[in-house]
């Protein structure tokens, strides 16, 4: 045999073996709901997009059932700069006024959205855009930022109060992948919509939707224990641990932290916390036995991939 084909072997090999780690994977998530968050810093490059997109229709056509919320506070950004518009963020959440808010409706359901629908429909008929507003998917109630241990003003911004995940849950029961946008109605203001946090809309949902798994990708390997300390990746904490650190992190890791603990304390059985500038991490956490990015599970569950929800 030659050396060329001794390599060809060994690639094919290496290539099976691959898909062969999945198959535990496979049996165990078969129909298992899934909510990703897809940060916007992890959305800036145009390759990472087309295989996120893959990764979700990968997802679906592997017999789960992914449901996508985004964010995109960079692509707001980008529109307020060209509008020439100030906005300034507090405590990690954008200041909101009524201009402000037209133009993160505008961004998030006619531009993220739209474009998130199209490439994931590359792969098959199966994505499905949808807002907070549709379907009464989410209700909100105006919160304000805490600095320095006081309460500020911060405008239009909401908190997630009410889910109401019928519409996401027919979409899921005719095979599609809802895609949604962190905008909601305020439940005290008819008419008035709220600018709400995607990755706290994305912890809400997956407790709604009794998830097995919150992914959220974002511009980092994970969470830091001591930030930014590289050498304190942490590969898994338990809710608990996750809840004390919540004292040391800041900047936009907080909405994430607060995100996944309120899934696990919710019923989620895992959140994890995943590099989305890394190709195909979701496919990577999924599929593989390590997982990658850092996991938090219920205290009885510590840090195992095998944590169930039952
Ligand atoms: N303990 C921590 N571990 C990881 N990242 C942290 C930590 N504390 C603060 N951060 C910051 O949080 C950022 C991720 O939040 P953000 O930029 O809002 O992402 P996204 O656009 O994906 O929502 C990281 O890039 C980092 O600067
Ligand atoms: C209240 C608040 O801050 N809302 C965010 C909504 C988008 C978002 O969360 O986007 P990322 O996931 O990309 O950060 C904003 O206006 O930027």
């Amino acid at each position: 045999m030659s050396l060329r084909d001794v390599n060809a072997i060994a690639e094919a090999t290496s290539k099976a073996s691959t898909l062969v780690e999945a198959l535990p994977w496979l049996e165990r998530f078969r129909g298992a709901l899934v909510v990703v968050k897809y940060g916007g810093n992890a959305m800036t490059d145009d390759a990472l997009k087309l295989a996120f997109a893959q990764d979700v229709a990968f997802l679906r056509y592997a017999g789960l059932r992914p449901v996508v919320v985004h964010g995109g506070g960079p692509q707001i950004q980008d529109m307020l700069d060209r509008l020439g518009i100030s906005s300034e963020f507090k405590g990690g959440l954008r200041v909101t006024t009524p201009e402000v808010m037209d133009v993160v409706r505008m961004v998030l359901t006619g531009q993220v959205s739209r474009e998130l629908v199209g490439l994931i429909n590359q792969h098959g008929a199966l994505a499905v855009g949808l807002s907070g507003e549709d379907g009464a998917l989410f209700g909100a109630r105006r919160r304000g930022a805490l600095i320095d241990g006081e309460l500020v003003d911060i405008g239009l911004v909401g908190d997630v109060e009410t889910v109401n995940p019928a519409a996401v849950e027919d979409l899921l029961a005719a095979g599609r992948i809802p895609v949604v946008s962190s905008v909601a109605p305020d439940l005290d203001h008819d008419g008035q919509v709220l600018n709400v946090n995607a990755d706290t809309a994305a912890g809400a949902l997956a407790v709604a939707l009794d998830a097995h798994k919150l992914v959220v990708l974002t511009d980092v390997e994970g969470i830091y224990g001591n930030w930014p300390d590289k050498g304190s990746l942490l590969s898994g904490l338990t809710v608990s641990a996750a809840e004390q650190l919540l004292q040391q992190v800041d900047s936009g890791m907080v909405p994430k932290l607060e995100a996944c603990v309120r899934a696990i304390r919710g019923g989620v059985a895992q959140a994890h916390v995943v590099d989305g500038r890394q190709p195909h991490s979701l496919l990577l956490e999924v599929f593989t036995d390590e997982g990658i990015g850092t996991m938090i599970t219920n205290d009885c569950n510590p840090t195992s991939k095998e944590a169930t929800d039952e």
